[in-house]
């Protein structure tokens, strides 16, 4: 176990929220989503505004660089100059980045003689560009592709990648626990050994100088052959924690054979991929793929993405193709399982991202059938890996059935929030959200502000608000097209579209550069989800705001998001502790919490169940309990929580630990919650 106990300290941005002042009156608004009954309206504008837009080119935004409060955007112009003000520096002026994904039309592959050879996945017959061969035992990669290289890993200075912060050192100060047996070594630097070569030269191209603490656990855990249960806050490098020890293990030992009987001569070919990473959104499994082609860059390895509500067809042409390394979203993978199109036979890593999200979406019962239920090999003989920002007690039970003697590591507390996020928290009564949220956005023009909302119409709703009052707001949630939502996005990240207002859809995972600003406009019921949620800012040790909306009606969350603010060393306000106290013992606190939003699950100080034990919350909405493993020592605050999972209607929120105040009951709303967002 390593212990690091220097802590980071409190990073102090500037200290002004909103400055006030009326809604700007500026045009210029490149606005990507515009609801029909307003396009007409806004097309004589939009075209005046091209051209103020083009005549007034604003600098590349750099999250790393800008100061909020220091911003030339920060303080309002009156509201009688804003006119004037906001055309060179505002939203007219929104800069554009050229988008990096392209999901949609993924590199164009040949044909690869495979099955010939017997082989599963790639290195035999003609290659693509930007890839490799396994060929005669070694590895062979593909010669440099100038153009794909420009397109994963950008050029100097792109302002469409994620560029370090002034804070990525001080990852190293967040204390880190490895709890398990024969915990390795960590390493300290991107060095062969451990990692393949071939990686490294990809790990240069992305300019990455060194590991952040997750990765220098994660590499030689995997390479040790050990599972991994591994929770480090947001925007922390998870996705390189467990990119890098599989692919590099991939380099080096090649493919795999096909299983016995597969050898697959004419007609449609079944994909044996021998990667798997499942997460719970379309969104997060695309960027997912966009950092695995980035690592997998001339490699013989082979990314593919599938999933739900895109067209099948082009999925399926592009596993044809080669895939070895697969990402998805567990219901498009159970269905190209019934359509005979993938074996998960010749799995050796299978990496749940996010795992926790999965099961509030109700995946479980998807997930169990992936896992157990069809012809993936069993958890001895596969490696399983899984990361989250948090991992609720319930987490930890499924992790029992899935992962094998694994090692537990935990980079700062678990569910902690990154102190590179300055986070306020405003008194605002509903009524009064829309026009303190107008003086936010005024005070707040130097980067991308995601504004989170609880359901879909009200992402609409606002998203429209906002494009009356003429700031250039898109909205993605759950029931606007997969075309909308990547072209939402892709308007977001470009910065033509620096206003994107989102459900819980967009909480998880999503690494945007620029994201200066997360606005929570109504506050989720669970905490873990705030935490996700403003993790969208400040991420690869750049600083960014968030802003809470609270008021009564969130009281149920108030005990631990004082707790997570105090943690993260952040200014509490006196009405939050002053509702708190109101509030009596509702909602729980950080050290046992029960049911929060109708979940039900229990999290203690959240360290390594296997040590600590206590309750948890019941999968699959029995209402039940686990109690802790035989001979814990830990009575478990917070309890267990019932509460179902799919969309069941009990939820009770649990708590017979010793400080488990209880929880707030659920209301049977965590089922599957593409209903609501
Ligand atoms: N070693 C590294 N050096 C520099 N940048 C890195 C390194 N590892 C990751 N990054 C960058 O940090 C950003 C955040 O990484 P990533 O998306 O993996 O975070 P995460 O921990 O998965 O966050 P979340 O919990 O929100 O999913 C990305 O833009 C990534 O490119």
């Amino acid at each position: 176990m390593a212990e690091l106990t220097a802590r980071m300290g409190n990073l102090g941005l500037g200290d002004s929220v909103h400055a006030g002042g009326a809604p700007n009156n500026a045009s210029g608004q490149r606005a990507a989503y515009i609801p029909p009954h307003l396009r007409a309206k806004m097309q004589a504008q939009h075209a005046s505004a091209s051209g103020a837009a083009a005549q007034h080119a604003a600098p590349p935004i750099n999250a790393a660089n800008s100061s909020i409060g220091n911003s030339r955007w920060a303080s309002a112009p009156t509201p009688a100059e804003s006119h004037i003000q906001r055309q060179p520096n505002g939203w007219a002026a929104a800069p554009t980045f050229t988008p990096s994904n392209n999901w949609e039309n993924p590199e164009p592959r040949p044909q690869r003689s495979m099955d010939n050879q017997g082989y599963n996945g790639g290195g035999y017959g003609r290659t693509a560009p930007g890839e490799g061969t396994w060929r005669d035992g070694k590895h062979v990669p593909g010669p440099p592709n100038p153009r794909l290289e420009r397109e994963l890993f950008g050029t100097a200075n792109d302002p469409s990648k994620q560029t370090t912060g002034i804070n990525f050192e001080k990852y190293d100060d967040i204390p880190v626990e490895a709890s398990g047996t024969d915990v390795p070594e960590a390493v300290i630097a991107f060095t062969s050994p451990p990692l393949d070569p071939h990686l490294l030269t990809n790990i240069e191209l992305a300019h990455y100088k060194q590991p952040t603490p997750v990765q220098k656990y994660s590499i030689p855990i995997v390479a040790n052959g050990r599972d991994l249960m591994a929770c480090a806050q947001t925007g922390s490098g998870k996705t390189g924690g467990f990119l890098f020890p599989i692919l590099s293990q991939a380099f080096k030992q090649g493919p795999s054979l096909l299983p016995a009987g597969q050898n697959q001569g004419f007609g449609r070919k079944k994909a044996h991929p021998t990667s798997l990473i499942l997460a719970p959104t379309r969104e997060l499994v695309s960027q997912i793929y966009d950092e695995a082609r980035k690592f997998a860059y001339r490699s013989w390895v082979k990314p593919c993405v599938v999933y739900g509500g895109a067209d099948i067809t082009s999925q399926l042409r592009l596993i044809e193709r080669g895939c070895d390394l697969l990402v998805a979203t567990p219901g498009r993978l159970v269905d190209l399982i019934e359509r005979g199109r993938i074996s998960l036979a010749n799995i050796k890593y299978l990496i749940l991202d996010e795992a926790d999200r999965m099961l509030d979406m109700g995946f479980e019962p998807q997930i169990r059938r992936i896992v157990e239920g069809e012809d993936m090999p069993g958890v001895h003989s596969r490696q399983t890996l899984m990361f989250s920002a948090t991992f609720p007690r319930d987490i930890q039970m499924l992790a029992r059935d899935f992962l094998k003697d694994y090692i537990f590591l935990s980079v700062g507390r678990v569910g902690s929030t990154s102190e590179n996020i300055t986070q306020k928290v405003e008194y605002v009564e509903d009524q009064d959200k829309r026009s303190v949220l107008l003086d936010i956005l005024q005070a707040h023009q130097g980067g991308l502000t995601l504004i989170f909302v609880e359901t879909k119409r009200m992402a609409d709703n606002l998203s429209e608000f906002l494009l009356n009052q003429k700031f250039p707001a898109t909205s993605i949630h759950g029931d606007r097209t997969q075309r909308e939502r990547e072209r939402a996005l892709e308007m977001f990240r470009t910065g033509r579209c620096p206003v994107l207002v989102a459900t819980a859809v967009a909480a998880r995972g999503l690494d945007i550069p620029n994201v200066t600003h997360v606005v929570n406009y109504d506050l989720p019921t669970d905490i873990d989800d705030y935490v996700h949620r403003i993790g969208r800012t400040g991420r690869a040790g750049n600083v960014g705001i968030s802003t809470a909306f609270f008021n009564r009606g969130n009281r149920g969350v108030v005990r631990e998001l004082i707790d997570l603010l105090k943690e993260a060393n952040q200014e509490v306000p006196a009405f939050l502790e002053s509702i708190a106290r109101e509030s009596g013992g509702m909602g729980g606190g950080r050290g046992g919490r029960g049911g929060g939003g109708g979940r039900g699950r229990g999290q203690s100080g959240a360290k390594d169940f296997r040590r600590y034990g206590g309750g948890s919350g019941g999968l699959g909405g029995s209402g039940g309990g686990f109690g802790g493993p035989p001979n814990s020592s830990f009575s478990g605050p917070g309890g267990y929580g019932g509460g179902s999972y799919s969309g069941g209607s009990a939820g009770y929120g649990g708590g017979n630990g010793s400080n488990g105040g209880y929880g707030n009951g659920g209301n049977g709303g965590y089922g599957n919650p593409a209903s609501w967002w």
